[in-house]
């Protein structure tokens, strides 16, 4: 029998779970930290490295507390954080700046010249993320702040990644070049990747811009997967969480992608890790570049795998500012849900408001909701939220199944599932699939496993998962419903491609629209 700590930083608060090898999750809490934004500038968003650090006391004293142990018995701490989350640093591991939180979009510009840069210069990476560099991705970010922050440019020594900053801080590295850095976050936000020796080569970056002169050889290091230690817990740190000194601490890694494993992801699944934005994880011993998803990196969610990462960039994010704009709260505008019927509300709604990740990869979008009336209300609008990003993940799936990833089993991971079963069985309805969904909060769980592989309680991350990971409820999806998303797919998929992208066939709102509305009829007459 072993204790350990798994932490999760998700984009509001941090939850930490106490987990026993035999009994499971003892006990867990959450803390919350500020997100800052602007209202003057909506793609402002950035957090406090001394925020996130308080709030990870607090969170693992509390989470001791609930499990009713002594942080003594805590054998080992692992952690995942939100990505990319960029901060840079001095010679002495001292934040410059507060992170750029992932959904900070200020650096749109950049990440469009290395787009750019990267086709014209034939740089094999940018293929394997998309064939787009995002605006929320690790260079475009530092770029965006070398550019902006002149007077603080002569004291930058690296950038990090949340995740490996966090296992730096805990371990009291203060030497940018000896932080191991989670291949991870690096090889989905940062071009990183074996196959071409590491990151995009300097002549590359360079050229780019100047100012990133040497920046390759300062986000050098070594580059681990998470079975690998990061480092242990200084005397500070251990004082700080209540925990033991010199308990060890693996290299990080992100959020959806250790919430996948903590859902119970093994090869065949697609976990899709619904919460404020959405991950769709998959994992496979070999795989194929998947044009139009963000990631294909090998080692990056399970060490012995090649992790394939696509997603919504928002999710929960649409419903709640759907909620706000109403003056609710989004568990309110939830009460109720279960009474729609699929496409009643003659409602299509496109869940790009906060641009698309996957398969068009176009910060530009924004959201769309074709069919209103003049008496729908915020209700409808939620449910046909739920619909539209259920339309949108099917596309997804099936891009990625076209291109070889095997898709026997669909999970709801992620911590809105847990919240919202109407999202589930809209979900399994849409995707035509059984949705397997984990009964109870799987979040923090994929840092309960890696912190059981780091204290050699476990030797693989299966055997963890075996141990952890809690069973599976399933939603069958109901013919009835499913029916009707049958015929809506098709229009929402024409309506999605002809509005995101300029190469395909246009289409005409006096044709979709009528055909909409005939099948919120039907279902109102039914
Ligand atoms: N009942 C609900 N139905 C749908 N969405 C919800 C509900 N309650 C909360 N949310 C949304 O869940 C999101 C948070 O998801 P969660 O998985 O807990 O966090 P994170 O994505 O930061 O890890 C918020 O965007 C919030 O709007
Ligand atoms: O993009 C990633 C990981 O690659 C996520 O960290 C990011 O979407 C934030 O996820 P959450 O929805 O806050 O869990």
């Amino acid at each position: 029998m072993a204790i350990v700590a798994g932490v999760d930083f998700g984009t509001l608060s941090v939850r930490v779970s106490i987990v026993d090898s035999e009994r499971g999750r003892l006990g867990s809490a959450v803390e919350e930290y500020p997100l800052h934004r602007k209202r003057e500038d909506p793609d402002f968003a950035t957090q406090a490295h001394e925020d996130h650090m308080r709030a990870l006391a607090s969170a693992t004293r509390k989470a001791v507390a609930a499990a009713a142990l002594k942080g003594e018995q805590v054998e080992a701490i692992a952690l995942d954080t939100t990505g990319s989350s960029v901060i840079p640093v001095d010679a002495q591991m001292q934040p410059l700046n507060e992170y750029y939180l992932w959904c900070d979009h200020r650096a749109k510009k950049e990440a469009q010249e290395i787009t750019k840069l990267a086709h014209a210069e034939g740089l094999e990476a940018i293929e394997w993320c998309g064939g787009v560099y995002s605006h929320e991705w690790g260079f475009a970010k530092l770029l965006h702040w070398l550019r902006n922050n002149e007077e603080k440019r002569g004291q930058f020594a690296s950038a990090f990644e949340h995740c490996d900053m966090v296992a730096a801080t805990l371990c009291d590295i203060t030497d940018p070049k000896k932080v191991k850095r989670s291949v991870c976050a690096m090889g989905h936000k940062w071009m990183w990747n074996p196959k071409w020796d590491g990151l995009p080569p300097q002549e590359f970056l360079s050229k780019l811009d100047p100012l990133l002169d040497g920046v390759r050889e300062k986000l050098n290091g070594e580059y681990s997967t998470s079975d690998a230690i990061a480092g242990h817990l200084s005397a500070h740190w251990a004082e700080q969480l209540g925990l033991r000194e010199g308990i060890p601490v693996p290299v990080g890694a992100f959020d959806a992608h250790w919430d996948a494993l903590g859902a119970g992801c093994r090869e065949g699944d697609v976990v899709n890790v619904v919460g404020t934005s959405t991950c769709i994880i998959a994992m496979a011993k070999k795989a194929e570049l998947v044009p139009g998803v963000c990631g294909v990196v090998p080692g990056s969610v399970h060490p012995q795998y090649t992790g394939i990462e696509a997603g919504l960039s928002a999710t929960g994010d649409i419903f709640e500012a759907i909620a706000r704009r109403a003056g609710v709260k989004v568990s309110e505008l939830a009460k109720g849900l279960e009474n729609y019927r699929a496409g009643q509300t003659g409602l299509l709604r496109l869940s790009w408001d906060n641009g698309d990740r996957t398969v068009l990869v176009n910060p530009e979008l924004g959201g769309v909701t074709l069919g209103w009336n003049l008496i729908h209300t915020a209700q409808d609008e939620l449910f046909a939220a739920i619909e539209g990003t259920a339309f949108h993940t099917r596309i997804i799936l099936e891009r990625m199944a076209e291109h070889g990833v095997r898709v026997d089993r669909v999970i709801n991971g992620g911590g809105i599932p847990q919240n919202n079963p109407v999202l589930n069985q809209v979900y399994a309805n849409v995707l035509g699939k059984p949705v397997l969904v984990p009964s109870g909060v799987p979040t923090s769980l994929g840092s309960g496993i890696f912190a059981m592989v780091a204290a050699g309680v476990f030797k693989t991350v299966e055997e963890a998962q075996d141990a952890l990971c809690l069973d599976h409820t399933t939603i069958e999806p109901d013919p009835k419903q499913a029916a009707v998303y049958e015929q809506l797919y098709p229009l929402y998929r024409r309506v999605y491609f002809a509005l995101g992208s300029r190469s395909a066939e246009p289409v005409a709102l006096g044709d979709v629209l009528p055909e909409i509305r005939r099948i919120a009829a039907e279902v109102q007459g039914s």
